[in-house]
């Protein structure tokens, strides 16, 4: 059996389901594994084995340590070609991950020495383009975009060539659009790499652009690829699809079950979505589980009391504004408030499915949905139709009969918490 073509790292789950969507949209099979695999796990086939971690926010001596296994298990599995995926916002901090897992990835696929890292956050669809090495979210700068009140990695730098040069001690350079458009950016690039650049990160405003940088790619030396979702459907559109082996859809008529959305996003976006939804709406205080006023089990007994009345889909939300968020992080602290946050919402998301027959689950926010499917246990998921760009329903291969929507913070128009139930599978 031959391995996938690409091996992906993705920092976080919702990242993990984007990419998957979209290198489903551009022709691929992908699947993604919840964390770290077990030893003798076997992939279902695919061109994309997408494994996702938790590592976003992580220490950065953790995120090497769990990327670098993760790693290991795809090149063991066959992958052709690695592929570092983070945020199309580039999320992270100065210590942060992106550097230090990227140094520690080059290394393990470099011939001798590392390999250069080359890739673009750059994700057209989502309205992320760069250009002068700087991060645009539509037709801002990422510094001036909601990002900069984000509650665990606020962006403040759109110049990523910076960004990056404080997390890692190795060259970055940039790749400038107009480089790009040279008639021979393969050769341009090849030049930046012969001047001992160890990060490049390109410049791209379209699909096209993410096209020629797939195109300028080296074949003559081994790269480790990065970026978000754009860049890795780029290279999927370069592969002939092959519809063999077609991995078979977990039955299970989950359409008029119960539904539950779980909302631990703050992002503007995710605000918007919870304005637009009518339905039935329960607070997920971060005090007030601190202080013992509020537990998972008063939030299941009002879940069944809304479920004697009708499926839902009922709101579970922490969702706050920036200030409520500032206020809560100076009672608790950051840290402390999150993990009491998505400790709940994980055994919530356990209880529901288990005990009150949920089998339909919404849930905002990425760190919120790896808490959610770590509690959940489960292995490897199937990607199914999307509600939006980059938020597919997503299908255990294996355990309870249920569907996900793992929503990106910032991904999915203003009614998807109403409309994302009308292409569940
Ligand atoms: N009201 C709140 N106060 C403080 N922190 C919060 C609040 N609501 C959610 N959080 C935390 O903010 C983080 C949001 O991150 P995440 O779930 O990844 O969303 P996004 O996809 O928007 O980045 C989570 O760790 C969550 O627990
Ligand atoms: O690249 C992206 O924007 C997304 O795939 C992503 O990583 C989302 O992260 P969260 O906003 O933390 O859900």
């Amino acid at each position: 059996m031959t391995g996938p073509r690409l091996g992906v790292i993705a920092d976080d789950l919702t990242g993990a389901c984007d990419l998957a969507d979209a290198v489903r949209d551009a022709g691929g099979r992908a699947v993604v594994m919840l964390g770290v695999p077990e030893p003798g796990l076997r992939l279902p086939p695919c061109d994309c084995a997408v494994v996702a971690l938790r590592t976003r926010t992580a220490p950065a001596d953790i995120a090497v340590a769990e990327s670098v296994a993760a790693a290991r298990h795809l090149l063991a599995a066959g992958a052709g070609t690695l592929y570092q995926k983070y945020c199309s916002t580039f999320d992270s901090t100065d210590d942060g991950t992106i550097g230090p897992v990227a140094d520690a990835l080059r290394t393990l696929v470099g011939d001798g020495s590392p390999a250069p890292s080359i890739g673009t956050p750059a994700t057209p669809r989502a309205g992320r383009t760069q250009y002068q090495g700087h991060l645009f979210v539509g037709d801002r700068l990422l510094s001036e975009s909601p990002l900069r009140h984000h509650p665990l990695t606020p962006m403040h730098d759109p110049d990523l060539i910076r960004v990056l040069g404080r997390q890692t001690a190795h060259p970055v350079a940039l790749l400038p659009w107009a480089v790009l458009h040279t008639a021979d950016p393969a050769r341009a690039l090849a030049d930046l790499l012969d001047t001992g650049a160890a990060h490049v990160l390109a410049d791209a405003l379209t699909d096209d652009d993410l096209d020629r940088l797939a195109a300028a790619l080296p074949t003559d030396r081994p790269v480790l690829l990065g970026g978000a979702a754009g860049f890795a459907a780029a290279l999927a559109r370069r592969w002939t699809p092959d519809r063999t082996n077609e991995p078979p859809t977990h039955a299970a008529d989950p359409g008029t079950s119960r539904a539950l959305i779980i909302s631990g996003s703050c992002s503007a976006r995710t605000r918007e979505q919870i304005a637009h939804f009518d339905g039935p709406r329960l607070d997920l205080d971060a005090v007030a589980l601190a202080e013992g006023r509020l537990t998972v089990d008063d939030l299941v007994d009002r879940l069944a009391d809304h479920y004697r009345h009708g499926t839902g889909p009922v709101l579970v939300s922490s969702s706050a504004d920036p200030d409520t968020v500032r206020g809560t992080q100076d009672r608790l602290g950051r840290d402390r408030a999150a993990q009491l946050l998505e400790r709940a919402a994980g055994q919530l998301a356990a209880r529901a499915v288990q005990d009150l027959g949920v089998r339909r689950l919404l849930v905002a926010g990425g760190e919120t949905s790896g808490a959610v499917v770590g509690a959940l246990g489960l292995g490897v998921l199937q990607v199914g139709p999307a509600a939006a760009p980059g938020v597919p329903w997503m299908i255990p291969a294996e355990g309870p009969p249920i569907r996900l929507l793992l929503k990106s913070g910032n991904f999915g128009d203003p009614e998807l918490f109403r409309t994302a139930w009308e292409v569940c599978p």
